[in-house]
């Protein structure tokens, strides 16, 4: 059916065929197929496609700012300009798109309050710290977008022709992202006959995928409401989509969250060592998904990228950019298009080795290629920086001050690398433990030990799936955005990007967190402490996040002991993993050179203080590695010094 559509076409490149060619990428296949089934279920379309087209590239021709046309250099002024302020070229990249989609830019000042629900102004929640608000979100654009394609193919052909190249981009940009995913999704569902509960949510599946949540808050914040704009005087339109998509309950996305998925796609790459390419077409962690970006979406990823400094990633974006418009005929047809991302890429370059030294300076520039780039690009060549000094790195893992290769040695350990050498290797094992107390001779735990000194284990099967189901749902309208200890006032917690995720405390000793009870005992027979008394503990502090979402290495006893004056210190952690991540989500021990895999209903054991319960030991930092895609469910008990000093140091398996 895809070549169907291609062929409508016949072998004549306009300009709808080019934003078709710019939305593919090589070796996925073509992507056209839920677009010429819209256009199937209408009918008698296809005879009237090419008034479409051919009026559409002219109504571009004539009423857009930058004219593309070969005599007239595109851009060419815009381009100077950003040789000279170097910030703008995120927005001449912008421009760029928005031209070849056919999307007209706001006038200066316009509110685009067509569609856009209350105007909550500051208040408005950061997207992209609520999946499941997200999941709300990407059910109303399908909605949207039924509404926007019906009217378009019943409507607006008849009465403009050809004037909304814009809307036709927009509906295409859905249904090879969102409504792919669905049916993927759907398929999958059916496929594994789930029953009600195990099914995957398909708009939780977008709202936690980063590209497809990139693309479409990229399409709220860029998109739609010039759409809307141009299509205001459709009244009935307006006002049914109005009613069906309820912006009031929902509020939409705006540039400023589109920068944030830009730089959650940023902290998702770095801090998981993503290559490009496999991460531009889908690949994360392992896990190939059938979903991907396109030229256009890469040539902006670039541009973040070249914005935040980080340069060697600009330079890959732009090379995987510029080479999948390259591959794309209609570029003979425009070569200007290509000229375009040419020229973007070589500024890039250029940029690139202007801040590349060859001196230790490097150590503190990891955004920079081993060395510098000349031409041809051939991405193969070059490697990252902090990758060429991940040996380097791991030999100074045992270095207790912080450095910057604590940075390094965590990235690595959230790829799924481990950094542990031979010796430190030797003993690691998995056992089945019935000892210590008769209930694990019926009952035996699933230990593995990740690290022997200090000592790391982690429990699996310890958490089961009904009590992990009452946690989550007993915690999830308190969620909350994380805080961090006050850098400058340890008697304060503050709203840090160290710490992206949201929580809530469960108490085990409170009418409503009783079920939480038999969890807390267990706890106690694995560790050997006294854990469920309130001043032995913090209650359970249930953690979730979404993607890009992360916690900085740290360590979980307090610098201040001032923070814990009655109960001591935090001695002891026990995590548990209350969910699967499809990719990343990996909790990383940098000086240790290991991670643990977030496996539902496994908990992970270690310690903050050495045993004379005194001094903070510097050597258990860890983090929570970016999640990828999915959601990450823990749940945190920490367990105090003061109420188990008379049975420490007896501890975790003393005769292991
Ligand atoms: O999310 C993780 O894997 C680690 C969380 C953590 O270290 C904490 O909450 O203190
Ligand atoms: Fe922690």
């Amino acid at each position: 059916a895809s070549e169907q559509c291609g062929s409508e076409q016949g072998d004549k490149p306009t300009l709808q065929t080019l934003s078709e060619e710019l939305n593919k990428t090589e070796g996925l296949g073509s992507v056209g197929g839920q677009a010429c089934k819209a256009k199937r279920e209408t009918g008698d379309e296809e005879s009237e496609e090419n008034w479409r087209i051919e009026t559409g590239l002219d109504f571009i021709r004539e009423n857009t700012m930058l004219r593309i046309d070969e005599d007239l250099y595109f851009g060419l002024d815009e381009y100077s300009k950003f040789r000279r302020d170097e910030l703008s070229l995120l927005e001449l990249v912008r421009t760029f798109i928005r031209e070849v989609k056919g999307v007209r830019a706001l006038p200066l000042g316009a509110s685009a309050t067509v569609l856009s629900g209350d105007d909550t102004g500051g208040n408005k929640p950061a997207w992209c710290f609520y999946p499941y608000q997200l999941k709300n979100l990407a059910q109303t654009e399908v909605i949207i977008y039924e509404v926007l394609r019906d009217f378009y193919w019943s409507v607006l052909k008849k009465e403009r022709k050809g004037q909304f190249l814009a809307l036709d981009s927009y509906l295409k940009d859905i249904e090879e992202s969102s409504l792919r995913a669905i049916t993927y999704v759907e398929y999958t569902n059916e496929k594994k006959n789930s029953t009600f509960e195990d099914r995957e949510d398909p708009y939780l599946y977008i709202a936690t995928h980063p590209l497809l949540l990139y693309r479409m808050v990229r399409r709220f914040a860029e998109d739609l409401q010039p759409i809307l704009l141009e299509l205001e005087e459709y009244e009935d339109l307006i006002s049914d989509l109005y009613d069906k998509a309820n912006p009031d309950l929902v509020v939409f996305p705006n540039h400023d969250d589109l920068t944030d998925a830009l730089e959650s796609i940023k902290r998702i790459q770095e801090g998981t060592n993503l290559n490009t390419l496999e991460f531009a077409t889908g690949k994360m962690d392992q896990l190939q998904t059938d979903i991907h970006v396109n030229a256009l979406h890469a040539l902006e990823i670039g541009a973040y990228y070249f914005t935040a400094g980080h340069f060697a990633y600009a330079v890959e974006w732009m090379y995987y950019a510029l080479n999948t418009v390259s591959q794309s005929s209609v570029i003979e047809k425009y070569p200007i298009i290509e000229r375009f991302f040419r020229k973007s890429f070589d500024h890039l370059v250029e940029v690139h080795n202007q801040n590349w030294e060859p001196t230790s300076k490097n150590y503190w520039n990891l955004g920079v290629f081993h060395t510098k780039v000349t031409a041809p690009f051939e991405p193969k060549s070059y490697v990252l920086m902090r990758q060429i000094m991940k040996d380097e790195a791991a030999g100074l893992r045992k270095t207790l001050d912080w450095n910057w290769s604590v940075n390094v040695n965590f990235m690595h350990v959230c790829a799924g690398k481990n950094l542990q050498t031979e010796e430190e290797r030797k003993g690691l094992k998995c056992w089945l433990q019935r000892k210590h107390n008769p209930y694990w001779s019926i009952n035996p735990l699933k230990m593995e030990i990740l690290n022997r000194d200090p000592p790391v284990y982690q429990i699996y099967d310890f958490i089961g799936d009904k009590l992990i189901e009452k946690m989550k749902k007993a915690a999830v309208d308190g969620l909350e955005r994380s805080t961090v200890v006050d850098r400058n006032d340890h008697s304060r917690s503050v709203v840090d990007t160290t710490r992206t995720s949201s929580q809530v405390w469960l108490y085990d000793d409170r009418e409503n967190g009783k079920f939480l009870l038999p969890l807390t005992y267990r706890m106690e027979l694995l560790s050997q402490l006294t854990i469920a008394p309130p001043q032995a503990c913090d209650a359970y502090q249930v953690a979730s996040y979404g993607p890009s979402h992360h916690y900085a290495p740290h360590i979980d006893s307090f610098e201040d002991t001032r923070r814990a004056v009655a109960k001591g210190n935090r001695i002891v952690t026990i995590m548990g993993y209350m969910s699967h991540v499809k990719a990343g989500g990996r909790t990383g021990f940098p000086l240790l050179g290991v991670a643990a895999e977030p496996i539902k209903g496994s908990v992970v054991m270690w310690y903050n203080l050495k045993k004379n319960g005194a001094e903070r030991d510097m050597r258990t930092w860890h983090g929570g590695c970016p999640v990828v895609f999915g959601v990450k469910w823990i749940t945190n008990k920490w367990v105090y010094y003061n109420e188990n000093f008379r049975n420490f140091p007896c501890g975790l398996n003393q005769d292991e």
